[in-house]
């Protein structure tokens, strides 16, 4: 689905991401993982074409994707984005966010499916109260929502449990885990609560200052290993 070789990233002339090599596979969640400021947010503004990389290739489906590629042909080709801080529209009501997600799909797609509803039941009853209105863990719910209306190929999961309640960060669990079990959606889970992570994960990229020190699946990754290596 998803396969990155040699990428590197910078801002400005400072270098972020060095030759990062990885895949995600459908069926599969694929964690990333690694202190504050390693590089994870960058990698996925990298895969989501919100920062274009400086080098390296990157393959998407089959198809190779230019290194200019913008974020919103990136949308178009399969790529759902959940960036930290969710980004949901406060203003905009709960279904104007959802339908936000149209802009990705061909008209004759449009419409809020009921699995949206099935997934997330407060999205249901708080269609009408404006995004600003919810609280954070609502608010990543909605973030999710919005991103898996437009049908995604690969699903970009940006620290979807910080800052939020217990109850609502294992619901967001059983949701990776029915998306994982559909098969045809490969999910790179960017997180830093790591028994959310190594439960969830079935294969582990973590990064040190940029650069990839592990990268395995899970039969191949001792919880304490990982736990280590994106320690402080
Ligand atoms: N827009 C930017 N301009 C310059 N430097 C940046 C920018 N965004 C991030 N950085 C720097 O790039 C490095 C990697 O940041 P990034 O946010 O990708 O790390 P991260 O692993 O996601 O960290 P965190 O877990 O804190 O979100 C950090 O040193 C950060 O200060």
């Amino acid at each position: 689905m998803l396969s990155l070789s040699d990428l590197t990233l910078h801002y400005g002339h400072s270098q972020i991401l060095y030759d990062i090599s990885m895949e995600a596979r459908p069926g599969a969640v694929t964690c990333l993982m690694g202190t504050n400021g390693v590089g994870k947010t960058s990698l996925l503004k990298a895969i989501s074409g919100t920062h274009a990389r400086s080098g390296g290739a990157m393959v998407l489906d089959g198809a190779d994707i230019a290194r200019t590629t913008p974020a919103h042909a990136l949308a178009r080709a399969g790529v759902g984005y959940v960036p930290q801080g969710r980004d949901i529209f406060p203003l905009m009501t709960v279904k104007e966010n959802l339908e936000t997600g149209y802009a990705c799909l061909p008209k004759s797609d449009w419409g809020i499916p009921d699995e949206t509803f099935e997934l997330f039941p407060i999205l249901k009853q708080f269609l009408a109260r404006r995004g600003g209105d919810l609280s954070g863990g609502q608010q990543q719910q909605l973030a999710i929502a919005r991103a898996l209306i437009a049908q995604p190929k690969l699903l970009l999961l940006d620290e979807p449990t910080e800052g939020i309640q217990p109850n609502i960060i294992k619901q967001i669990g059983e949701v990776i885990k029915y998306l994982r079990q559909k098969g045809d959606m490969a999910i790179i889970l960017v997180e830093q609560f790591f028994d959310f992570a190594y439960d969830l994960g079935d294969h582990f990229v973590a990064l040190e200052r940029g650069r990839v020190i592990h990268n395995a699946p899970k039969a191949d990754t001792p919880r304490e290993v990982l736990l280590k290596k994106v320690s402080v």
